[in-house]
This record gives C-alpha cells, sequence and structure tokens, in this order.
C-alpha cells in the first residue's frame, strides 16, 4: 500500500498529483486509477453522474481520506482552501459571517475582511448566516475558503442553491480569484453538461476516469457521449456576456442600445437568442447569460 506523501509532486508549479488513486470502503472501491493534477493557475473540473465519486476524489485530494491505494502528492507547505459539499451547521444557533469565518482558526480582522469584500459580502459581516440567499451564503464559504490565501481551492459545486444568473456571477468571480491570485482550483460541478468558462481540463468520473481534456475534447469524446447514453448532448461552457445594464429606474438598456421595461431571453434583444444550445434546467435565464456549446471556438476564458 502505498502512503500519502507530502514529498512534492512533479514539476514546480504542480500543487497536487494523483497517480492510480483508489478508495475502497465496505468492499467496495468507490474510485480507482484516479491520474489527476493541479498546477498554480489552472482550474480542473470533475464532472460525472451521482455517486460517481466527485466528492471522494476531492477529499483525496485535500487529505480528508487517505488513498488505499496509488499516491498522492501534495507541494510542501500546500495552503489548501475547501468549499464541502455540505456543511455540519446547528442552523438553531446564531452563528454571524464573521464568526463562520473563524470557525475553524484565528483570522486577522483585515484578512476577514479583505476576503469578504473580494467576494461582494462585506456589508454582510454581522449577518446571520441562516438569513443568507443561496448565493451569499456561498459566497460566505468562498470568502472563508480564501481568507488564508490558499495555493489551491478545492469547491464541491459552490454553485448549489444558486440560480442561473447567481451561478455565473460566482463562476466570474471563481475566475477572478484564480486570475489575481494565482491559486489553483479543483471545481466539482454539479451539471454534467455545463462546465465553468475558464476551466482548463475537465475530468468526467463514474468510479474510474472515463475521459479527460479540455472541454471541447470531453464533449467530443466519445466517453462522454456514452456515459450520458440517451440524454447525452453536448457539454457546454459558460460564460458571461454583459449584454444589457439595469438602469436605476428598473428599465434595461440593452446591447442593441434599446430601452425596454423588462428583458426576457428570446425577447430579440440578446445575442445568444438565436444559437443558445440549451436552457439549464429551468432556471430562471435572466438574460446576462450565456452557454455556449464546448467546440464551437465561442468560449469567453
Ligand atoms: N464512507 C463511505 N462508506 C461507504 N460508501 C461511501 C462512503 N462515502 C461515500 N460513499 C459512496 O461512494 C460513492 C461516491 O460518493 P461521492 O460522494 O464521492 O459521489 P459524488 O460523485 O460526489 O456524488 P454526488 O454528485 O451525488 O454528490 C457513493 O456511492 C457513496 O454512497
Amino acid at each position: 500500500m502505498l502512503m500519502d506523501t507530502r514529498a512534492g509532486p512533479q514539476g514546480r508549479n504542480q500543487l497536487v498529483e494523483l497517480r492510480q488513486a483508489g478508495i475502497r470502503r465496505s468492499g467496495r472501491w468507490l474510485v480507482r486509477g484516479v491520474d489527476l493534477s493541479i498546477g498554480r493557475g489552472e482550474i480542473l473540473t470533475l464532472i460525472g453522474p451521482n455517486g460517481a465519486g466527485k466528492s471522494t476524489t476531492a477529499k483525496l485530494v485535500t487529505g480528508v481520506l487517505r488513498a488505499d491505494e496509488g499516491t498522492v502528492q501534495r507541494a510542501e507547505d500546500l495552503r489548501i482552501g475547501y468549499v464541502p459539499q455540505k456543511l455540519s451547521i446547528d442552523w438553531t444557533m446564531p452563528l454571524t459571517v464573521r464568526r463562520l469565518m473563524r470557525l475553524t482558526g484565528r483570522l486577522a480582522d483585515d484578512d476577514l475582511t479583505d476576503a469578504l469584500s473580494a467576494t461582494g459580502i462585506a456589508h454582510l459581516v454581522e449577518a446571520e448566516v441562516r438569513h443568507l440567499s443561496g448565493g451569499e451564503f456561498q459566497r460566505a464559504l468562498l470568502a472563508r475558503a480564501i481568507a488564508r490565501k490558499p495555493d489551491l481551492l478545492v469547491l464541491d459545486e459552490p454553485v448549489q442553491g444558486v440560480d442561473f444568473a447567481g451561478e455565473t456571477a460566482l463562476y466570474d468571480l471563481i475566475r477572478d480569484i484564480r486570475k489575481t491570485t494565482g491559486c489553483g482550483i479543483l471545481l466539482i460541478s454539479h451539471d454534467l453538461h455545463m462546465v465553468m468558462a475558464g476551466t482548463d481540463t475537465v475530468i468526467c468520473l463514474n468510479g474510474h476516469v472515463c475521459c479527460r481534456g479540455t472541454p471541447e475534447a470531453v464533449s467530443r469524446s466519445e466517453d462522454y457521449q456514452r456515459l450520458f447514453g440517451g440524454n447525452a448532448r453536448g457539454l457546454a461552457v459558460y460564460s458571461h456576456r454583459h449584454d444589457h445594464t439595469h438602469l436605476d429606474d428598473g428599465r434595461v438598456l440593452h446591447g442593441d442600445g434599446s430601452i425596454t421595461d423588462h428583458c426576457h431571453p428570446g425577447d430579440g434583444h440578446h445575442d445568444h437568442d438565436h444559437h443558445q444550445e440549451h436552457d439549464h434546467h429551468g432556471h430562471d435565464h435572466h438574460g446576462h447569460d450565456h452557454a455556449t456549446p464546448a467546440g464551437e471556438g465561442n468560449r469567453h476564458a
């Protein structure tokens, strides 16, 4: 049996590297044969059906779980910021955002304020966590993860409970964090058919690695198509075109210069009305946001 090791992975910029890593519980391999590496400034997205082993793989990366097989190597003194899929919070207890930020350790006031400002919720520092909206809560978790200036961010479904417009805003924020801090990011997507724009590599998991590559390559891969069977459709990439602006009086200024009382997808003012591949699980599609099929050269990194 090979152990997790603190010896650095290959390559100066590599933060973490899994080789043929596997986790076995109750006589069953939850994941097996996982090879992956994440470097500085790199975004790796894991997709796969429920129970595919995405969270288990994230826990291997963070060291929450130790590999029963294979190796996990992390760069020396690697600092990891983790947003888990589930949090065990006692929702009957009052908990402010400030306290949430400090639940697992000391944090200087400046770092706390900087992290909340970076995620756009500095004004909510004294708010109770149970009163936050879905998007605000995810921003608070993200703030907590970035507050200690990690080298690697591990985000397990960071847009859960957030509507479509909120998702793209959060994805934009995550890309900004990558850009400004240069950290590596492991992101678990809750959506089989969408990955965040800016993703360098997608790994499609189903107990093992089915396929990997750029979003474009995975989209075209037969394994990806086969995994999702009759439900197969292309992998799309979130991107964000600010094609309209909400004016102070509530009206909407469109990219084409027209002003209307409201905006709706399909109203002819949005340049993606004509070529959007699919809507997103019936989420409120508010027109800010645009998903392009991978491989069509439309990616906005
Ligand atoms: N400690 C454990 N003991 C036994 N089985 C486990 C344990 N932890 C997870 N599993 C099982 O391992 C499999 C993979 O779980 P995991 O949470 O990694 O999947 P996932 O891809 O993140 O799923 P989802 O998209 O539903 O969150 C599941 O079948 C789960 O029931």
